[in-house]
């Protein structure tokens, strides 16, 4: 027996006894790329994601709407440092991951490809957008990578907290004007649909999940996870009092779920291809940001010399 062999078994036994793989364990190379790939698209998502909402901080209506507000992008940035560290704990290199989202080598969330148009969007990205990622990510705290777990955990905690601020933030309007009602259901018009592609492609044409599922990565597959959110969300359109756009989504007592409509995978395949609405916006401001911060990065670098040589 080779002592590569030896490693994979160990790798192996990890895996069918529910326990973490840490940096320090081999991992076959699949292992590796699936990991990275799915965390920095994770990272790439927050750090994105900060877009839509803070398209809106200069203009929240109360100075609360906007200390709220100001917490959860700053928690958003704060993921995304957090999972490209995790990423980093795999081999991959932070700036390497950046050049790849700035030149569209790397995806990031669908979702953050919309505009956002009216402050019930703020309250809407909270309710659902927030709601699809806990979702998807509370299984995601038992995932076999023990840091990407455990990153998951505290990232939960927090994505919960954002939740609430936006179903909170929609209560009040909906007890508002019929101005203000109007413009939480054109809201969640707008976001229904982009909100459950955020759960990936169909299971018959995700090409990661059979192997995702095999390591542990994934708990659940994509069109599970998805039910499991539309199931969830509809006694809480009806608490607030809105509807979501889709004639055919009924309760179906036989399978205990709401069945729904077809999703236009269409339109998610374009907006993956970049052709999104605000595909372009978003990368360039990302690429701005990037490009104008050159020279912190290098007075760290060179602060960080500094000191060793002292
Ligand atoms: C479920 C899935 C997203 C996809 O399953 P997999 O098994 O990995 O892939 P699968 O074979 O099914 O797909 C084939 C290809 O399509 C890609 N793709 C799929 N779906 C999407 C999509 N919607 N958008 C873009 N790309 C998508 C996929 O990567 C793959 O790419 P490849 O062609 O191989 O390069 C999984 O990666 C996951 O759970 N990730 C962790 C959670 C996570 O990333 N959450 C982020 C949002 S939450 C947030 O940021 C919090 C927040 C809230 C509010 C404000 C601000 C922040």
């Amino acid at each position: 027996m080779t002592a590569t062999v030896s490693l994979e078994e160990h790798f192996e036994h990890t895996i069918e006894r529910d326990q973490r793989i840490e940096p320090r364990d081999w991992v076959p190379e699949g292992y590796r790329k699936t990991m990275i790939r799915q965390i920095a698209q994770h990272a790439h998502s927050e750090i994105i994601g900060m877009q839509p909402e803070g398209n809106w901080i200069t203009r929240a209506p109360s100075l609360r709407r906007k200390a709220i507000l100001l917490a959860k992008v700053q928690d958003e940035a704060g993921h995304g440092l957090y999972l490209y560290s995790a990423a980093a704990t795999l081999g991959a290199d932070r700036a390497d991951l950046t050049d790849k989202l700035i030149t569209g080598r790397q995806k990031y969330s669908s979702i953050f490809n919309y505009p956002t148009l009216t402050f019930a969007d703020v309250g809407v990205i909270g309710w659902l957008v927030d709601g699809a990622a806990i979702c998807n990510q509370v299984p995601l705290c038992r995932s076999s990578y023990g840091p990407y777990a455990r990153a998951m955990i505290r990232i939960c905690k927090e994505e919960s907290f954002h939740q609430r601020q936006g179903y909170e933030l929609l209560m009040t309007m909906m007890r508002g004007t019929d101005q203000q009602r109007e413009m939480v259901q054109e809201s969640v018009n707008r976001w229904w649909w982009p909100s459950l592609m955020m759960f990936g492609p169909p299971d018959a044409d995700s090409p990661n999940t059979a192997q995702s599922m095999a390591w542990k990565i994934k708990r659940h597959t994509n069109d599970e996870l998805r039910q499991r959110f539309v199931d969830m969300s509809v006694p809480q359109a009806e608490a607030l009092g809105v509807t979501f756009p889709d004639p055919e989504l009924k309760w179906n007592a036989e399978r205990g779920h709401y069945d729904f409509g077809a999703v236009d995978w269409d339109e998610f395949k374009n907006v993956l291809k970049g052709n999104g609405p605000c595909n372009a916006q978003r990368i360039a401001h990302r690429r701005r940001a990037h490009e104008e911060g050159a020279w912190v990065r290098e007075a760290a670098v060179a602060h960080a010399a500094k000191k060793e040589h002292k």
